[in-house]
C-alpha cells in the first residue's frame, strides 16, 4: 500500500483564494487588512518564513510590514514597539516571529500584544478561549492541519489523534482542537516510555518534535493519517521531516511531504486570521 500524498501546497492555495475574496469585500469597505511581523535577529529560516508571508499578504492586497531588529534590541525596545503597534487602527494583525533571541522573554512579549491582534493565537486569552472552544485566534500551524484533514476528506470525529509533541506553538493547541472536533486525543512526548506502543494505536498521527526521521514505518498504524510537522534542512540545504518519508508511505493511508505539506498551510492560516482580525474589528 502506497499513502495518499497530502497536497498541502494546493489546499493552501484553495484557502488562500477564499481569504483573497474576504479581503476584496474589506476593501469595498474601505479597509484594507494590516500585517506587521516584527522580525528580531538574523535566523536565516526565520527570515525565509517571513518572506514567505510578507509575499502572501501583499499578494492578496493586504497592507504588510516587516519591522527587523537585531539581536542585540533590548526587551523594553521591543515591548515598546509592539505597544505601538496595539494602539495602530490600521494594523490589524501583530506576529512576533520565533525564536526570540535568548535574553528576551518571550512569554512577557507574547503577552504584550493585543489579544484583538494576536494573529498567532498565542497570548493566554486566546489559548484559553481555544481550551473552551470559544471565538478567538487558533494557532496557525495546528488550524492547518486541521483544514488539512478536512479538505483530504479525513474524518476526526471519534478517531484516535496521538501528538507526539507538547510545545506551545503546536502539540498543545493541536491536541485541543482535536478534542473539540470530538477526536479521543492522546499526548506523547520526549518522556513517553515505548513510545511506539501509543504511535501505532493512532488514526490521526500529529508528529511534531523537532527530531528527524525519528517516526518510520514501524510506528505508524496501517492507514492511518500521518501528518508531520518537522522542517529540518540538510548540509545541501534539503528539507526534510520528522518522520522518516520513505518508510511511512508504505505504511501511512495518507501522508503530509516536507516541504509542501503543513508549512505552506502555516502561511495561509495567517491570511486567514489577519483577516478575520480586520472583518472582526470592522463590526
Ligand atoms: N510567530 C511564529 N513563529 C513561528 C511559527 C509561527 O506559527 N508563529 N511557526 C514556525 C515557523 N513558520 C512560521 O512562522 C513556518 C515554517 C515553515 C513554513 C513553510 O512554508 N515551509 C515550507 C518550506 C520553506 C523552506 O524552504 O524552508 C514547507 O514546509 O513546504 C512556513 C512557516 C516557527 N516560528
Amino acid at each position: 500500500m502506497t499513502a495518499t500524498i497530502i497536497d498541502g501546497k494546493a489546499i493552501a492555495e484553495q484557502v488562500i483564494e477564499k481569504v483573497k475574496h474576504r479581503v476584496t469585500k474589506l476593501q469595498q469597505q474601505g479597509i484594507t487588512p494590516g500585517l506587521t511581523v516584527v522580525l528580531v535577529g538574523e535566523d536565516a529560516a526565520s527570515q525565509t518564513y517571513v518572506g514567505s508571508k510578507e509575499r502572501t499578504s501583499k499578494r492578496l492586497g493586504m497592507n504588510s510590514t516587516v519591522i527587523q531588529k537585531p539581536s542585540s534590541i533590548s526587551e523594553q525596545e521591543l515591548l515598546e514597539i509592539i505597544q505601538e503597534l496595539n494602539a495602530a487602527p490600521d494594523v490589524h494583525g501583530i506576529l512576533v516571529q520565533l525564536p526570540l533571541p535568548k535574553h528576551i522573554d518571550e512569554n512577557k512579549v507574547l503577552q504584550s500584544i493585543d489579544p484583538q491582534k494576536d494573529v498567532d493565537g498565542f497570548h493566554p486569552l486566546n489559548v484559553g478561549k481555544l481550551l473552551l472552544d470559544q471565538q478567538g485566534f487558533i494557532p496557525c500551524t495546528p488550524f492547518g492541519i486541521i483544514q488539512l484533514l478536512d479538505y483530504a476528506g479525513i474524518s476526526i470525529e471519534g478517531k484516535h489523534a496521538v501528538i507526539v509533541g507538547r510545545s506551545n506553538i503546536v502539540g498543545k493547541p493541536m491536541g485541543q482542537l482535536l478534542l473539540n472536533r470530538h477526536a479521543t486525543v492522546t499526548y506523547t512526548h520526549s518522556r513517553t516510555p515505548n513510545l511506539k506502543d501509543f504511535t501505532t494505536q493512532a488514526d490521526i498521527l500529529i508528529v511534531a518534535t523537532g527530531q528527524p526521521s525519528m517516526i518510520t514505518g514501524e510506528h505508524i498504524k496501517p492507514g492511518a493519517a500521518v501528518i508531520d510537522v518537522g522542517i529540518h534542512r540538510d548540509s545541501d540545504g534539503r528539507l526534510s521531516g520528522d518522520v522518516a518519508f520513505d518508510s511511512a508511505k508504505d505504511v501511512a493511508g495518507a501522508i503530509t511531504p516536507v516541504p509542501g505539506g503543513v508549512g505552506p498551510m502555516t502561511i495561509a492560516m495567517l491570511m486567514e486570521n489577519t483577516c478575520l482580525s480586520a472583518e472582526r474589528q470592522a463590526e
